[in-house]
């Protein structure tokens, strides 16, 4: 399929340009009055996005926050994806724990987990951040698992090999069906998993296929 060109920024400016851009696509949901969902990622590269994120002026009130994937730890694990939000956006925004719809990955019954979140999942989520990892996985989607054929099931959970093993993740049909989506990545250790995608290889990053796609240079190999 051929996709849009990547937005290409300065790895210094990546944050602020993703910041935007989420900010803005919030607003637009925002614009008929109602509220707004907001589905986001883990990983080192999000940390920054969110820091900016938070002083953006926007009426938060009105922002259910989902998360697209977790960690199979418990909340307050350094490796959570939970704890990397609210430390660089909900605590920064005071956000209640009520707009907060949090993956329970430490819950031992995994798929029960995964099905208890896809029942507060609302139908379509109104915006999405994603990452890529340098194998082309997105949220907990990994190459060659069997998650990528999910039609039917919202969220899985899964074994991946990027440590810590269990997770628990969005799947395709959901993060298809969101209004706005975008991926933003970074670094060198990215520039071929990019070249692959815009070569039209289908990555699990690729296949999802509504998304705006913002680089840093390294990242698209400039
Ligand atoms: O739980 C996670 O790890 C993320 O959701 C994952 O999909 C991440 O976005 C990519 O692995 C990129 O991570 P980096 O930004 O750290 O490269």
């Amino acid at each position: 399929m051929s996709r849009p060109a990547p937005l290409v920024v300065a790895s210094e400016a990546l944050a602020g340009q993703a910041a935007d851009w989420l900010a803005e696509a919030l607003r637009q949901s925002l614009a008929g009055g109602g509220r707004c969902s907001l589905a986001l990622s883990g990983g080192r590269t999000t940390g920054p996005i969110y820091r900016t994120l938070a002083q953006q002026k926007l009426p938060w009130e009105r922002v259910d926050f989902f998360f697209a994937d977790e960690r199979c730890v418990p909340p307050e694990h350094p490796e959570s994806n939970f704890l990397l939000v609210e430390e660089n956006l909900l605590r920064p925004l005071r956000i209640p724990s009520e707009q907060v719809h949090r993956m329970e990955g430490e819950r031992e019954d995994r798929d029960a987990a995964a099905r208890d979140y896809a029942a507060v999942l609302p139908p379509v989520l109104d915006v999405v951040l994603l990452g890529m990892g340098e194998d082309g996985h997105t949220a907990s989607l990994f190459p060659g698992h069997t998650a990528l054929e999910e039609r039917e099931r919202r969220v899985l959970a899964v074994v991946g090999p990027k440590p810590p093993p269990w997770r628990l993740t969005l799947t395709l049909p959901v993060l298809n069906a969101a209004r706005r989506v975008l991926f933003a990545v970074a670094g060198e250790g990215k520039q071929e998993a990019v070249r692959r995608v815009f070569a039209g290889e289908e990555l699990p990053a690729a296949r999802v296929t509504n998304a705006v796609w913002l680089l840093d240079r390294t990242a698209a190999g400039q």
